[in-house]
């Protein structure tokens, strides 16, 4: 069977904050109704490989070649609103351009939000504010979704259903999904390819082969055979998903100053 036809691929990707380098050759793929998962520490450049795959941040190097015509729905990491401002999630799904009514309870029903239509988006939960803002992003009837974090400020149960609903449109659409995830067991079994970063493609795959690469095993803390969501290492756990914690070891970022950990890979970028 030939492959299907990219949405969006780049190659030799590099992006510099000043002299910093926190993208460094990176190669990257999305096929039609293909889940691809970015995993990798805070800092690694996940935020900033979507960013790019957007158009929203210029590379230092390297393409972004995106399918002509293609539609993007992207759910950021952060809802960009003024926390203040009185706003219904009606009037927050038409800021982007206009949407009828009927596609509006359409969608947010299809995200399991029937019913909120009307309230202020100050009072959602967590939960409720990501399956709005999932929404959002399907309003455009994407090609391509691109979730940044899509289960954050979720529940664990909550998580659950959220991947399981994101793979339902998927199959339902056909498009293609590229997102970052902190969660690794959503990553190694609800996603068909899984891209390791830490500012460089540390490995890449299927979740069955990464899960025994040794940078993968190096920066999540975890064996071959085993996956103990309670053996999370010391910066995955205390950090949190948002702070800056200590480094972790193997698959040093390029940015990374001290030398490699056990799992290191040889042909790590220099630093930028
Ligand atoms: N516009 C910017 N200017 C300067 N530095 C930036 C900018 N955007 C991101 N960075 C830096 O680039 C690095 C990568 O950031 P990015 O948000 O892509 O990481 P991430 O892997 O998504 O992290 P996290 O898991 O914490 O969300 C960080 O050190 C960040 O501070």
């Amino acid at each position: 069977m030939l492959p299907a036809e990219p949405l969006i691929k780049t190659a030799g990707l590099t992006v510099q904050f000043g002299r910093r380098t926190v993208l460094q050759s990176v190669d990257l793929s999305v096929a039609a109704g293909e889940v691809v998962t970015l995993v990798g520490p805070n800092g690694a450049g996940k935020s900033t490989l979507l960013r790019a795959v957007l158009g929203l941040q210029r590379p230092s190097g390297g393409t972004v070649w995106r399918k002509p015509g293609l539609r993007i729905g992207y759910m950021p990491q952060r809802l960009a609103v003024d926390a203040t401002l009185p706003l219904t999630v009606r009037r927050l799904l038409s800021l982007w351009g206009p949407v009828t009514e009927a596609a509006v309870v359409e969608t947010l029903g299809e995200v399991g939000a029937a019913g909120l239509a009307g309230s202020a988006v100050q009072s959602l939960s967590g939960g409720e504010l990501q399956r709005v803002m999932l929404a959002r992003a399907l309003l455009r009837r994407p090609d391509l979704l691109v979730l940044d974090e899509p289960a954050q400020a979720v529940d664990v149960a909550g998580q659950v259903t959220l991947y399981a609903l994101i793979n339902a449109i998927r199959r339902r659409h056909g498009c293609g999904v590229l997102m970052v995830s902190h969660d690794l067991n959503h990553a190694l079994s609800g996603t068909d390819r899984l891209v390791c970063l830490n500012g460089h493609v540390c490995c890449a795959g299927r979740p069955e082969d990464v899960r025994r690469h040794p940078d993968f095993q190096a920066l999540f803390g975890i064996t071959a055979d085993a996956w103990d969501p309670l053996a999370v290492p010391a910066w995955l756990s205390s950090a949190g998903p948002h702070s800056h914690g200590a480094a972790p070891p193997g698959c040093q970022h390029s940015h990374d100053q001290t030398p490699p950990g056990p799992g290191a890979t040889k042909d790590r970028p220099t630093h930028g």
